[in-house]
């Protein structure tokens, strides 16, 4: 029964899910790093909300993990290319919050926009100060979107009720998409001194940190008001402290920060700043959402195999998960088989689906094509890792579909190109459901490929077989099944042998000396 690890505080929701569905799950928030190292190494999967860091330490005592689940949206407390090459699933739940944190945007904005928490402070402390406080209001004012994906699109709409005119940048928001959500899409150099409210949506990358820089802040325009319920890193927090004291930004409001826990910065008690600790996502809602999501995503995942909002692996749905087995079995054995025959320097790699085949999503199934390929040079290799291995040695990888069907139903064909030259092999399903191959080189044959075989290529003559079956007969070897195909009569021919027990070095150096044989190897497969 796999076993998962809930290390942050989740709503018991998560748990519930994982039990109905016959996991064994264990609930231990605020674990220091070193507790997590200590018993990482007993979960198949890790449920996470934002504040346990799943770095490569962690990763490396994570010898049985295979997913990573994140209640929320954010990722940038998984060390996603470790996890990818390590093997492991990273998912996480895309629109579970996303109202929620619109909705925190907005009330910081009203909160900005009427001074309210500084106005209760004052309030509560008896002292009524009526002249004190004077807003602005929000209607026929400029909102600047800095991001308009999932929580900017819904801010946009809300602000657009609210009556607020709406500009946009987002460097991958179309046109079309502008349109329909009513906003006008700008450049952030547009943005910057139009905008009477700017409010941040975008991930923290490369090219968002400090997207408000002291440069950018300068060009705002004056009594500016800013939100950031994204990410800390977004916006230069010393330029905005100076910006909130000279009074070009008029107020500011953040619940994110670049260290958090933020238990002090310079910004703490300035005037016309109000903070939250990263609540955007706090709602029972959303919280229900993300919890019974997340737990469903991982149980389907460690149960059945399916994949869903997973951002290092190819979505397979719960339905295509039971059809694609087979096929991933069918895809593992031949990318093995290739890899055990191939005489290294592979640079391409073609994958073709056939008939049925070419009907199913084609991800997965060069997934496993390449996990059997590369595990011939590393145990650790699996369809999440192997399309990142093979990009790093630089193959090249081609997926085709041909729905048109050959001579069977079914066919998944991996051709590679070597120092030999073209090579391909070839399999189906038989009943839907079991792996063979069919092709081997270009020649017919019909095998299981299992446990420990051998192959031979020589030059068809008679008398050979016999003397394969005495040598191996001599070294105590028995031949479970034997499989013959030939390119013609007295041609070149190939022999795949399932055998019992793996034949011994020596008997395949006596083999290499038959006559008239070229190549002789000792293959596995699982
Ligand atoms: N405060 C919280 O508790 C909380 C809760 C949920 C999400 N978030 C954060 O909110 C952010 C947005 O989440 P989302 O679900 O809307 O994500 P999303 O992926 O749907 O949208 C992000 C948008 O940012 C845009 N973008 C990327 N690079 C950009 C750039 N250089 N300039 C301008 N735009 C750029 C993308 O095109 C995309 O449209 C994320 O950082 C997420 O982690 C915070
Ligand atoms: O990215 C997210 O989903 C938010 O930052 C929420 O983080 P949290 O789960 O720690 O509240």
């Amino acid at each position: 029964m796999p076993k998962v690890l809930i290390s942050d505080k989740m709503d018991p929701r998560a748990a519930a899910v994982f039990k109905e569905r016959g996991l064994e799950v264990h609930e231990k928030p605020g674990l220091s790093k070193e507790e997590l190292i200590a018993i990482i190494g007993d979960y198949d999967g890790l449920a996470i909300r934002s504040a346990t860091k799943v770095g490569r330490d962690i990763l490396n005592a994570a010898t049985n993990l295979k997913v990573v689940g994140r209640a929320g949206i954010g990722v940038d407390n998984v060390d996603i290319p470790a996890a990818s090459a390590k093997g492991v699933v990273v998912m996480n739940t895309p629109f579970g919050n996303s109202i929620t944190t619109a909705e925190h945007a907005i009330a910081l904005m009203f909160a900005l926009a009427r001074d309210i928490p500084e106005a209760d402070r004052s309030t509560q402390a008896g002292k009524w100060e009526k002249n004190r406080f004077m807003g602005v209001e929000v209607t026929g004012k400029t909102l600047g979107l800095v991001g308009a994906g999932n929580i900017g699109s819904i801010v946009a709409e809300r602000a657009i009720g609210l009556r607020m005119k709406v500009i946009a940048y987002d460097p991958f928001l179309s046109a079309e998409r502008a349109r329909d959500l009513g906003v006008e899409k700008v450049t952030l150099e547009e943005l910057l001194p139009r905008a009477d409210f700017i409010t941040l949506h975008t991930p923290l990358t490369d090219q968002t940190r400090n997207i408000l820089s002291r440069e950018n802040l300068a060009k705002t325009k004056k009594g500016v008001r800013i939100i950031n319920c994204a990410r800390g890193g977004l916006i230069d927090e010393a330029a905005l402290k100076d910006a909130l004291d000279s009074g070009h930004v008029a107020g500011a409001a953040l619940d994110v920060f670049v260290e958090e826990p933020a238990k002090e910065s310079p910004l703490f008690g300035t005037p016309g700043f109000i903070s939250t600790p990263h609540l955007g996502a706090s709602t029972s809602e959303a919280q229900v959402n993300v919890a019974i999501q997340v737990a469903e995503q991982m149980s389907d995942f460690l149960l059945t195999g399916a994949v869903v909002n997973a951002l290092n692996m190819p979505s397979v749905s719960a339905e295509d998960a039971p059809r694609l087995r087979p096929y991933m079995a069918l895809a593992e054995k031949l990318g093995s088989l290739v890899g055990q025959l191939a005489h290294g320097g592979l640079t391409k790699i073609n994958i073709e689906a056939e008939g049925a085949a070419a009907e199913l999503n084609q991800k997965p199934i060069t997934g496993a094509v390449l996990a059997g390929l590369m595990r011939v040079y590393s145990d650790t290799v699996n369809m999440v890792n192997a399309p990142f291995l093979a990009k790093e040695r630089g193959l090249d990888v081609r997926e085709v579909r041909h729905d048109r069907e050959g001579d069977y139903h079914t066919l998944v064909r991996v051709s590679v190109a070597t120092e030999d030259g073209e090579r391909s092999v070839a399999g189906t399903l038989f009943g839907d459901q079991n792996p063979r191959l069919v092709e081997l080189f270009g020649i017919k044959v019909e095998a299981d490929l299992a446990g420990p075989m051998l192959y031979v290529v020589n030059e068809d003559a008679p008398g050979f077989i016999g003397r394969i079956g005495t040598a191996l007969g001599d070294a105590g070897v028995n031949i479970g099944t034997f499989h013959l195909g030939r390119r013609a009569a007295g041609g070149e021919a190939v022999l795949l042998l399932s055998v019992d027990t793996p034949v011994p070095q020596t008997t395949l150096d006596q083999l290499a000396k038959l006559p008239g044989v070229k190549r002789v190897k000792a293959l596995q497969f699982d």
